[in-house]
């Protein structure tokens, strides 16, 4: 496992390094000494996964406020998806800035997103399903989110979304 950091503060890719043999492959995908020496989180209380079944499902872009704010690590488990991280920490020197990586099943590849960031992704392929591990526990009052297309931040995504929910359709400007 190596953590590959982005041009976004602490928001890093984990690559899996698999190893492979006539059975298949192993690889590990975690490892609390590596996210520890690296200063990221090592209590993970909630596991989530998505699954989505149409191509160009926009989830996002989701963060929780105050103390219930989360990191999250990210793996995309069936097909492949665009993750994006958006900076919503205002002493960031990534304030307001995103980075967008395609996490794949094939790739094992994942995202760490520390607290005060939004998250959310795009699907690639059909049936596309997402497993992230949760550092915080879920708090419906502190849920909160900004527009995948806000001119704020200018997010590049590979194409418009195909679906998206209400609410994340309707998140107001980012003050
Ligand atoms: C996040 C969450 C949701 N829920 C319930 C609340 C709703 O009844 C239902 C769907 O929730 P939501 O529409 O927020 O799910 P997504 O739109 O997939 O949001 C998630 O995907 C984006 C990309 C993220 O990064 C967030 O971590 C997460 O909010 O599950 C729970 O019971 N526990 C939870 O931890």
């Amino acid at each position: 496992m190596k953590l590959v950091p982005t041009e976004l503060p602490g928001v890093m890719v984990v690559e899996a390094e698999p190893v492979g043999d006539e059975r298949g492959l192993f690889a590990r995908v975690y490892d609390a000494d590596a996210f520890a020496a690296a200063g990221l989180p090592t209590d993970w209380p909630q596991c989530n996964l998505s699954w989505n079944p149409v191509r160009h499902t926009l989830r996002g872009m989701h963060f929780q406020t105050g103390e219930a704010a989360e990191p999250k690590l990210v793996r995309c488990t069936r097909g492949r998806v665009f993750d994006v991280a958006v900076d919503l920490r205002p002493a960031s020197p990534g304030f307001r800035r995103w980075v967008g990586v395609e996490l794949d099943a094939d790739r094992r590849n994942a995202l760490y997103v520390p607290p005060g960031c939004a998250h959310g992704f795009l699907t690639l392929t059909q049936e596309a399903e997402v497993l992230y591990m949760m550092g915080a526990r879920y708090r419906p009052e502190a849920a909160s989110g900004v527009r995948w297309n806000d001119p704020a931040f200018a997010i590049a995504w590979p194409a418009a979304p195909a679906l998206i929910g209400p609410r994340d359709a309707s998140w107001p400007d980012f003050g």
